[in-house]
């Protein structure tokens, strides 16, 4: 495993990704050229805010497999790139939340009091309070628009400072604003036109750039107070200093200025704007979590382990992935066994999840079903990532379906595969913590433990045949560890599966498939 850490990250952090055996090179002054001229041998690349992850470095990063970001915001990296090459992105989204919130407070209260500027006219031996009169925070109104990790803590700690707080977020529920304890505003234009501070908190998306402009602020209250310390441009710079010249904005505290990291921003030129080099992540205790985060999760993802802060996944908490991850192995065993036993190119996979499994975050298992189908006859690298991007680019239709009831198990995944016309289906269940059973094939019902060697063949259901293959087996030293037979009494036919303790030769294989009786024989690898 080779990593490169193109950005400073916690010394805890890269200790972690060496004990767990890892390469890393830590070269934190690369310019873009010798970036993209050394990426080609490193298999993750771990970056912050800075280093810009686009198509020009993926089409050099010919090993690449996982990318870090090591904070939050991924508005710096080529999601669709990434994933339709099988990257995993993963980020630390809950680990630096507490650090941007309280550098959010702190720029507020800064602006209001005048902080800074009082703290310069003393640095310059002047004892003058003259023109920077502050604003108390009571009963004032905060304006927070996105109230998700981070809004949210801007909220309640705003709370105590007996504020009101309203918030525009039409992406969360009711029940989210009323646990935050936060007014609701449908309009943006509505928040606008009631709040005396604006705080924003959405990450940086087509939608959310600029969404603080000149509309906006034109029917904003006189003398308001803006903060961003979420990210450049979603409050856009030029309608802001216009809004500072005709005094409807009375101040502004920013973490995030356009063109960072460049110290050049025109805002500087303000008395009334404090500006902080994008710093709200920076406290030993987010870096230090930050750090430690990221090693883990890259470290879990080149091992091919499913990573809860996958961005490029769906959304899994640590709780709901320890809940599916036996379904996940199932899964991928399931699909796996397909194209070993048919060779019918797939049109449709119709996946159903019944009992326990229904209620769980299923759609990680469909992942892992899709991957297991397609990984074992395809050349290109397929995985969590980009396995429905396979899926849809073969033309294969996916869907999903979910019952709470189910006959015979608590839990039950069954996979119906169609290919031109014809139908192959698979169930399999977990029973306990963590027995993974293949319950059925194509209507013959078994209770098999899936391993690494099986032998699975179509016979008629009539006496000798399991007694002839048997004996073939044993003359070519094949050891056979766990048979069962799935009969179906409608058309005197049986299936047999047999786990075996080494690989079957072709040769064995042609002899037992010669046997009086055995309609078809495969030999399966999981
Ligand atoms: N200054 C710094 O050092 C740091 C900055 N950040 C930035 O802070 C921002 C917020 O981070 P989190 O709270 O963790 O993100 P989050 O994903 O938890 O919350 C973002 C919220 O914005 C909402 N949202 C999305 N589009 C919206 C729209 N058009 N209008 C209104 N609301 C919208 C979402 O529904 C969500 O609730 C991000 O931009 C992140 O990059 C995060 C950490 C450190
Ligand atoms: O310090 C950093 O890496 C930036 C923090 C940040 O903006 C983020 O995590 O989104």
């Amino acid at each position: 495993m080779k990593i490169l850490v193109s950005e400073p990250i916690a010394e805890k952090g890269l200790e972690k990704l060496v004990q767990e055996g890892a390469t890393v090179d830590l070269k934190t002054s690369l310019t873009r050229q010798e970036l993209l001229k050394i990426i080609g041998e490193y298999d993750a690349l771990i970056v912050r805010s800075n280093t810009k992850v686009n198509e020009e470095l993926y089409q050099k990063a010919t090993q690449l497999k996982v990318v870090g970001r090591a904070g939050n915001g991924v508005d710096n990296i080529d999601m669709d790139g990434a994933t339709k090459r099988g990257i995993i992105v993963v980020n630390t989204p809950d680990s630096n939340s507490v650090s941007a919130c309280e550098l959010t407070i702190g720029l507020l209260l800064a602006t209001c009091r005048n902080i800074p500027q009082h703290h310069i006219r003393l640095k310059g031996k002047v004892w003058d309070r003259s023109g920077l009169k502050g604003m108390e925070l009571l009963d004032k109104t905060v304006g927070i628009v996105g109230l998700g990790r981070i809004g949210s803590l801007v909220a309640t700690r705003l709370k105590s400072f007996g504020m009101k707080i309203v918030a525009y977020d039409p992406y969360i529920s009711d029940s989210r604003f009323q646990h935050v304890g936060v007014e609701k505003k449908e309009k943006l234009e509505d928040l606008m036109r009631v709040c005396d501070i604006l705080t924003v908190h959405t990450p940086k998306t087509e939608e959310t750039y600029g969404m603080i402009g000149k509309e906006q602020l034109a029917v904003a209250k006189k003398g308001l107070t803006v903060i961003n310390c979420a990210r450049a441009g979603i409050v856009n710079e030029v309608a802001l200093i216009e809004a500072l010249k005709t005094k409807i904005v009375a101040r502004v505290g920013i973490d995030v200025p356009e063109g960072e990291p460049e110290p050049i921003s025109p805002l500087l030129e303000y008395d009334n704007v404090i500006v902080t080099p994008h710093a709200g992540a920076d406290t030993k205790e987010a870096q230090d979590n930050v750090g430690v985060t990221i090693a883990q999760e890259v470290i879990s993802a080149l091992r091919g382990e499913m990573v809860p802060n996958a961005v490029n996944l769906p959304t899994l908490h640590t709780q709901e992935l320890a809940a599916v991850k036996n379904y996940l192995k199932l899964g991928e065993t399931m699909g796996k066994l397909y194209y070993q036993l048919e060779k019918e190119a797939v049109e449709k996979v119709e996946i159903t999840y019944r009992g326990e499994v229904a209620a769980m975050e299923t759609s990680v298992i469909s992942l892992a079903i899709l991957k297991g189908l397609f990984e074992p006859v395809l050349k290109e690298k397929v995985n969590y990532v980009n396995a429905s991007v396979v899926a849809k680019s073969r033309g294969v239709v996916v869907t999903e379906s979910k019952e709470s009831e189910v006959d015979s198990y608590l839990t039950l995944i069954t996979v119906k595969v169609i290919s031109k016309g014809k139908e192959f289906t698979i169930s399999g269940t977990v029973f306990g913590k963590d027995d993974l059973r293949i319950v059925e094939i194509n209507g013959y019902e078994f209770d098999v433990i899936p391993m690494p060697y099986m032998l699975i063949a179509e016979n008629m259901d009539k006496p000798g045949v399991v007694g002839q293959m048997g004996t073939l087996l044993g003359v070519a030293k094949v050891n056979i560890a766990t048979m069962q037979l799935g009969r179906k009494l409608t058309d005197n036919r049986a299936m047999m599966v047999l786990t075996v303790d080494s690989e079957v030769s072709k040769e064995t294989l042609e002899f037992v498939g010669g046997v009086d009786g055995i309609l078809r024989v495969r030999f399966v690898k999981l």
